[in-house]
Formats: C-alpha cells, sequence, structure tokens
C-alpha cells in the first residue's frame, strides 16, 4: 500500500489553539488524532516566529512527524502564489508516488478553492476536513462542488481552471477550444492528438451535441492536412437517390437536372478530411460503395467512365452503437473494422464531472462576444447547482440554449436559480429517468419525491372528480387529510 501523506495549510485556529492548549478544537490537531498518516507536511505563510512554537506544540500533541516548509504568498488569497506553493508541493508528493491527503479546513477560503481544485483535477487526492462541531473527517468532494462549498471558487474563471487542471501534455493549438478538466476528456484530447499524427481512420462515438465534430476539426487542425479543407458532412441527411451525387459527385447529364459537372464531397475535401457525421445511418447500398472508395482510394462520379483518385482522411462520427447495429445486421462489419481504427468515446456531459460548469462559464463568455447584453453576465451559485442537477440529454448545445434563454429574462448581474428554472423545458419524466440518475453526481431526492408526487396527485384527483377521499385511496394515502397535507407540503397545483 502506498504511504498516505497528510498535506495542510497551518491555520490561525491552529496557531491559537496551540497558545491556548486547546487541541481538539484546531483543525490540524484534531485530524492527527483522529486519523494515521505516514507523513505530514504542513505549509505555513505566517512568520516563523509563530510556526515554531506552533510545530514545537503539536509534536508534543501526536506521535506524527511533522515537517513545516515557509511559503510566502503575496497575500494570503492570493490565487496565484497559493496555487505556485501547493502545486510544487504535490506535484513532489505526487513523484513520489504516495497517497495525498489534503486536510482542507486550515486557511483562507481561496487556499480551500486552491486545495479542491488541484486535488481534484491534477493530483487525484482525498480530502479531509475538522470542525468544532463535526470532528475531523474524510469527505466525498464531487467535482461539481457546490459554488457554496468554495464560494472564491466561482471568482476564477475557465481559462485559469483548465490551466489549473491541464498537465500541459495538449501541445497542440487545435486542441484549445476544447474546454475540459475532466480526466477522462483530457485523455481523449491526448489520444486524439496521438491520432492527428497518424494517417489512420478515425471513428467518433457519442451522444448528439458532446463535441463529435469539435474533435474531428481539432483532429484536423493538428494533422498535416490543415492547410487543405475539412469537410463536415451528416449522412443522416442525404435523400436516398442522391447519395451516390453527394458523396462522389456526377457528370453532366449523368441524370435528369444534372445540367453541369458536379464535385461530391470526397472530391471537394482532396487532400484534406471528409468528416462523415451519423455515418451509422447510411444504407446498405451506400456502406458497400464507401467500403470499395476507403480500400482502394478511387471514386467513380455518377455518369462517368472512369475512376478518379481521392486522397482524403476520413473521420466517422455516430451516436450508434455499432457494434449492436452489426448485430442487428444493419451495419456491415467490414466497414467498420475499416473506419475504426482509432476510436475515441466521447462521454455525455452528465458523465464529465467536472465539465458542466465550467462548460457553462465558457459559453456564456462566448455568447458574450456576439450579445453585447451578455458582456460581464455571471451565474450565480444557486443556479450552478440547479444546472448540475439536470441531466441534459441534448448535451452541451442544450446547455447554451438553456442559458441564451435564462439569460434574456435576467435583469441583474448573474443568471439566477429562478431564470434557469424558467429556461428548461419541462421533460416529460419517466421511470428510467427518475430510477437512472447518475448517483455520482449527486442527485436531489426532495426534488425527484415532489416531482412524483406532483405528477400523481392531480391525476388522481381528475380521476376521482375531485374527490379527495377517493384521490387518496387510489394513491394508497391513508385519508384525504394526509393527501391534503401532501398538497400543501409538496405544492400541488
Ligand atoms: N469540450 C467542449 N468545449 C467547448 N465547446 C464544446 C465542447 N464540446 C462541445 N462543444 C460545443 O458544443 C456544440 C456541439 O458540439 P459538436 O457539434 O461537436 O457535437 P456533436 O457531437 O458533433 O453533435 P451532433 O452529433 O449532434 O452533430 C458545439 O457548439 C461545440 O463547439
Amino acid at each position: 500500500m502506498a504511504e498516505k501523506t497528510l498535506i495542510s495549510w497551518i491555520g490561525e485556529t491552529d496557531l491559537r489553539a496551540a497558545i491556548s492548549d486547546v487541541p481538539s478544537d484546531a483543525p490540524i490537531s484534531s485530524t492527527l488524532a483522529n486519523f494515521t498518516f505516514d507523513r505530514v507536511i504542513l505549509l505555513c505563510s505566517y512568520p516563523e516566529t509563530r510556526s515554531a512554537p506552533y510545530i514545537e506544540w503539536l509534536m508534543r500533541q501526536t506521535s506524527h512527524t511533522i515537517e513545516c516548509y515557509q511559503e510566502t504568498l503575496v497575500t494570503p488569497v492570493d490565487y496565484e502564489s497559493i496555487f505556485q506553493a501547493a502545486d510544487k508541493h504535490l506535484s513532489s508528493l505526487k513523484r513520489s508516488n504516495v497517497d495525498i491527503c489534503i486536510l482542507l479546513s486550515p486557511g483562507t477560503p481561496a487556499m480551500q478553492s486552491i486545495w479542491i481544485l488541484l486535488g481534484k483535477a491534477k493530483y487525484s487526492a482525498s480530502f479531509y476536513r475538522s470542525s468544532k462541531e463535526q470532528g475531523a473527517e474524510e469527505v466525498n468532494i464531487p467535482f461539481e462542488i457546490s459554488a457554496e462549498y468554495t464560494p472564491p471558487a466561482i471568482k476564477l474563471n475557465s481559462k485559469q481552471l483548465t490551466q489549473l487542471s491541464n498537465d500541459g501534455v495538449i501541445s497542440s493549438a487545435a486542441f484549445e477550444n476544447i474546454i475540459t478538466q475532466n480526466p477522462i476528456i483530457q485523455r481523449l484530447k491526448q489520444q486524439a492528438e496521438i491520432l492527428a499524427k497518424r494517417e489512420v481512420p478515425i471513428l467518433i462515438q457519442g451522444e448528439t451535441g458532446t463535441g463529435k465534430e469539435l474533435f474531428a476539426r481539432a483532429i484536423h487542425n493538428a494533422s498535416s492536412r490543415v492547410d487543405k479543407p475539412f469537410i463536415a458532412v451528416n449522412c443522416g441527411a442525404f435523400p436516398s437517390e442522391l447519395v451516390d451525387s453527394i458523396l462522389f459527385g456526377h457528370k453532366k447529364g449523368a441524370f435528369t437536372g444534372a445540367s453541369a459537372d458536379r464535385q461530391g464531397y470526397f472530391q471537394q475535401a482532396n487532400g484534406g478530411t471528409l468528416f462523415l457525421d451519423e455515418f451509422g445511418e447510411l444504407e446498405p447500398n451506400v456502406q458497400v460503395r464507401l467500403l470499395r472508395v476507403l480500400q482502394e482510394s478511387v471514386i467513380t462520379p455518377v455518369g462517368a467512365t472512369k475512376e478518379e483518385s481521392v486522397d482524403v482522411r476520413i473521420i466517422t462520427a455516430t451516436h450508434r452503437n455499432l457494434m449492436q447495429a452489426i448485430h442487428d445486421g444493419f451495419f456491415r462489419e467490414d466497414l467498420f473494422y475499416r473506419v475504426a481504427v482509432g476510436v475515441l468515446l466521447l462521454p455525455p456531459l452528465r458523465e464529465r464531472e467536472g465539465d458542466i460548469t465550467l462548460l457553462a462559464e465558457a459559453l456564456l463568455m462566448d455568447m458574450s462576444k456576439e450579445d453585447a447584453a451578455l458582456v460581464g453576465k455571471e451565474i450565480s451559485a444557486k443556479a450552478k447547482n440547479i444546472i448540475l442537477s439536470q441531466q441534459w440529454p441534448g448535451n452541451i448545445r442544450e446547455l447554451r440554449s438553456t442559458l441564451l434563454r435564462a439569460s434574456l429574462w435576467s435583469n441583474e448581474d448573474a443568471i439566477s436559480a429562478n431564470d434557469i428554472k424558467q429556461a428548461l423545458f419541462d421533460r416529460p419524466h419517466n421511470n428510467t429517468s427518475l430510477l437512472n440518475r447518475d448517483i455520482s453526481q449527486g442527485i436531489d431526492i426532495q426534488n425527484i419525491i415532489s416531482d412524483l408526487v406532483r405528477h400523481y396527485i392531480p391525476k388522481a384527483l381528475a380521476h376521482s372528480n375531485g374527490n379527495k377521499s377517493k384521490a387518496a385511496d387510489l394513491l394508497g394515502l391513508k385519508n384525504y387529510q394526509t393527501l391534503t397535507n401532501w398538497i400543501d407540503k409538496y405544492d400541488v397545483k
């Protein structure tokens, strides 16, 4: 088992505990009394004249060996210098391959924010906190930290956040606009960058609006084909009788209405990249023709007698599970293996721990470039919590349009919880959405219960023509008084 190392700032309460000699009140001493660590590292921004007697006192309270480092900060709330100091120590711990345990409680809120951001985004640390009321405890902090928990965190803009969480592995500017602090997406960006340099076909799978085209463009821009065209095509939108002409072009007179030679997407993308979105929707006969193009790099325009060579890199994308489509007989296995060499599976937004609020801020900032009314607009902490509680089946596109709608009614500096609520479309609930929520993102069980109650009580009342006793009976409630209580409690309309 790796060694457990606790790291913490020394806070005012700790220093005072030493003077008044009440160890249980102070976060560091009470954490050391309740948990065992192999190493304890304390960072101190107070003068040594204060820290030295404290360390002496602390050593008397515990059998742990304490290492203390003086860190000079511009101020105890200056993100930049706190970040530098914290990152320096955490990266050296990471090199020595220990389990990093961060004690959050001591220090300023800015220090806590940096701990959480670095501990979650970069160093996979576990977190501890200690308070007079609760004592010392290990805490599980979901990445989507409720904004109230660390108020200063919301002051960090998305660029700073991304900077914090990026390990600097991505070198190509082409990937800069894929905003994320989620380890899975970061890894996918790294893989995409590797694929960009190779000439292999790529298949990107993900729900709608998860960024498939964004990735495809970034790969093209990071590849040696960057100066040649990137052509994006939606295969789901082809009228089946025109597919050949659309993809491979046609000669004048090839069919009624073909009044001139016309290039298809393959010719237009020659030398560059052809992005075939909704690839899983292609008809089987088109799949056969595509397979041939991919195998032989030649196309035959409709009405032509000669083949033409094309040099096109293919990136395909689909929301479908193609293995299932192959199994069900809708998709050719040979074509699948042709295109699925480099495979990127993009997770939906609801599974991208850490990305939702980051993206919301970035999208708002982006929209403000086109809409002066949005300049400087922020998202309130409560609004962020509502955003976090949603499923976002339409992914980033849906998040963007909801923010835009919310901002229309917002006349404050920050978009409020109410603005967001009004902008959200009521989605019909079904059992799946009620029972299949992603618990790792945190759920609001009260809300789920309220939704159920507000859904069924009006139905029961309608069914019993407003007779509350009958409605209560239908709902399995004791009597009409219980029903009345529920109606009040859950504000049933
Ligand atoms: N990580 C991200 N950072 C910033 N913007 C993103 C990110 N992912 C997606 N977007 C934005 O979300 C929108 C939808 O992305 P994109 O069109 O790439 O999704 P898609 O998966 O190709 O969707 P579809 O399958 O519906 O075509 C775009 O405006 C894109 O710029």
